[in-house]
């Protein structure tokens, strides 16, 4: 039972998603930007294997992940000016031969995004449909650490993702693990929507897979004129050393996003770019 308006409604079956629509899932959406699945077909073995492979590479020295071009420091991303403290590794596809221990979610991964695209896209009526401007080249996995530190309670604050969607992942902790979204509409009481939202915690139950909408796109729904669709506002808050893994699900890099001629390339690139702190 969804409790009140301040949870995240349960996941939903995606297997029986595929297969039909969901009652309730787009409004959830059009509430949240956000939701849960369960039954999605990744196996626990290859998440538990990246989790593992995750808690190696950051347990190494500053030195030798440092070495590692797509290895991403403590502090060194930022929304707006605030430094998020946790570190990352990016991992592209066209790098995955050289971490054998993220192949097999990613392929897992692949072979469920187009079935999510197309539910997503039938519950939303979305035409033409999101899987036609996915291609999966330009997807990417990224691993966040988030190290313990006492006085952070806001771990990462509250954005968007430039991606189509996100489906994040975590270790099954039995615990509260920080992910909040933002609950629409927006109380806007002078401020900014991301200071005056009401945030809800997620708890993601065991196995499951959050999937949040990314600004790529209510730029193709302004461009095709579909009805409103928003991505999801985010943050995660809590205490403790914390590993999550998002895969990035982007729209091919050459797809107009916009009547100003803007690809998903560049999108994704300036939102990179903006979010890096300048050594
Ligand atoms: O670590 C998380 O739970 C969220 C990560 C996130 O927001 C992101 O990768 O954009
Ligand atoms: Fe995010």
């Amino acid at each position: 039972m969804q409790r009140g308006s301040h949870a995240l409604p349960p996941a939903v079956d995606f297997a029986r998603l595929c297969q039909g629509d969901e009652p309730g899932l787009k409004a959830t959406i059009q509430k949240y930007g956000a939701f849960k699945i369960k039954n999605h077909g990744i196996s626990l073995s290859a998440k538990d294997r990246c989790f593992a492979f995750s808690r190696d590479f950051f347990g190494q020295s500053c030195a030798s992940k440092r070495m590692e071009p797509a290895f991403s420091r403590f502090e060194g991303e930022k929304v707006k000016e605030t430094r998020i403290p946790k570190e990352s590794l990016y991992v592209s596809k066209n790098k995955l031969y050289d971490y054998p221990a993220v192949q097999r979610l990613s392929k897992e991964l692949e072979r469920i995004t187009p079935e999510l695209l197309q539910a997503i896209s039938r519950t939303l009526t979305l035409s033409p449909s999101l899987e036609s401007f996915h291609s999966g080249a330009s997807d990417q996995l990224a691993f966040h650490h988030y190290p313990e530190v006492p006085e952070a309670l806001e771990r990462s604050p509250a954005h968007r993702d430039w991606s189509l969607l996100t489906l994040l992942m975590y270790e099954d902790t039995g615990r509260s693990n920080g992910l909040e979204i933002a609950e629409r509409p927006y109380l806007r009481q002078g401020g900014a929507p991301a200071n005056s939202a009401k945030f809800i915690p997620v708890n993601p139950g065991r196995d499951e897979i959050t999937v949040l909408l990314g600004n790529m796109l209510p730029r193709l729904a302004k461009l095709h004129q579909w009805e409103d669709v928003r991505s999801c506002l985010h943050r995660v808050s809590g205490f403790g050393d914390r590993y999550s893994i998002a895969c990035f699900i982007n729209a091919e890099d050459d797809l107009l996003l916009g009547g100003d001629g803007t690809t998903a390339r560049e999108h994704r690139e300036h939102w990179e770019t903006r979010s890096k702190v300048q050594d």
